[in-house]
């Protein structure tokens, strides 16, 4: 379906699952491979923010978006998403969905591979297929290389071209994440001449505590920042005020969102306040598993409700 001015979620007797954000808190390119990706190590964190897709049972397969300038045609990783599930399975069922946009298209955020792992676990679920969270993670990677970790639902560290993920604990973080409205194609700042590709590959530290995770986050940065400062002006001003009203400005992924970490939810909300007119930000919360996969835990509680206590057993 590519109507997008139908504005109406699913309704009757369907499920919403959120598709949260997530920052990548330090971004090394570590290498170029043969087949032109490039290695990388990064640490992401999953937020508390992000899009909602909404589920409901149909013979075919289609999907509606609030965002009026996001295409729901075939490109859409939604769809992408749903159609790799059921070429995998031969499952033939279809599914109405509709999709609530929040997180920028290209933002650096991982909105769409977001929604894709969304997408695989709630028709997974929709369509009692009982795949595992490996065999949906490797479907995933076939759209994109973030899907994976959004999937398995843990902050992690990632190496690879972002497959191969170790689940980390963080402590509690809060950010404001700065949007400066320009959409950031990846493959534009991985083609890019003067990208730096030889940072030197690091040694996760074995555990992270509070003072050896400020050291791998001081110590560490974003190599496609320089390139999005210098082709997207609205990048450079976001990370400048960024850095100078919080400090520890970065940008996450290929761009274009920027992004502080505050000491709690009152410092980000007040560092929200005094954006410059016409900004766009939000606040976020880390969490420790995903949105999704709590919602998802919760959905299966109440489909399945446990055996309850027999007040009469003796
Ligand atoms: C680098 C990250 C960090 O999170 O950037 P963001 O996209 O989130 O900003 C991601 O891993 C991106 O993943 P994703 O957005 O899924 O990228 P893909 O669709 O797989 O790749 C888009 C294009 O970027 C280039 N690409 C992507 C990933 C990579 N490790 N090396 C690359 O060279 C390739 O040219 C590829 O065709
Ligand atoms: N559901 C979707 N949400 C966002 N973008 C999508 C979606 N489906 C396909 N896309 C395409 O994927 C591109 C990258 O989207 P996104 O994942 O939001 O960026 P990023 O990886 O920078 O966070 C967009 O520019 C858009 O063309």
């Amino acid at each position: 379906m590519t109507d997008t001015t139908v504005h109406r979620p699913a309704t009757g007797a369907g499920f919403a699952l959120p598709a949260p954000a997530k920052l990548n808190l330090l971004l090394h390119i570590t290498g170029r491979r043969a087949d032109g990706y490039h290695d990388l190590q990064t640490l992401f964190v999953l937020l508390d923010h992000g899009d909602t897709l909404h589920f409901q049972a149909d013979p075919a397969l289609t999907l509606t978006c609030d965002h009026p300038h996001l295409p729901v045609d075939d490109d859409n990783l939604v769809l992408r998403a749903a159609r790799l599930l059921r070429d995998a399975t031969g499952c033939q069922r279809g599914a109405r969905m509709h999709l609530q946009k929040r997180l920028p298209a290209g933002g650096g955020v991982g909105g769409g591979s977001s929604d894709a792992a969304t997408a695989l676990l709630g028709l997974n679920h929709l369509w009692q297929l009982n795949l595992g969270l490996d065999q949906l993670a490797t479907l995933g990677l076939r759209l994109g290389a973030d899907v994976p970790v959004f999937v398995r639902g843990r902050n992690a560290w990632a190496e690879g071209v972002g497959e191969r993920l170790q689940a980390v604990d963080l402590p509690p973080l809060w950010f404001l994440v700065v949007d400066p409205g320009v959409a950031v194609s990846t493959a534009r700042i991985f083609g890019d001449g003067e990208l730096t590709r030889h940072t030197p590959a690091i040694t996760l530290p074995a555990s992270l505590g509070a003072a050896t995770f400020e050291a791998l986050l001081n110590n560490g940065h974003n190599d496609c920042e320089a390139v999005a400062r210098r082709l997207f002006p609205p990048v450079d001003q976001a990370l400048e005020w960024l850095q100078r009203e919080a400090g520890n400005a970065r940008m996450t992924g290929t761009g274009a969102c920027c992004f502080a970490r505050l000491a709690g939810a009152q410092a980000a909300r007040d560092l929200k306040r005094r954006l410059p007119e016409n900004w766009t930000a939000f606040v976020a919360r880390s969490t420790e598993l995903s949105p999704l996969h709590e919602a998802l835990a919760t959905l299966r509680a109440k489909q399945h409700p446990g055996p309850a206590f027999n007040d009469n057993a003796t």
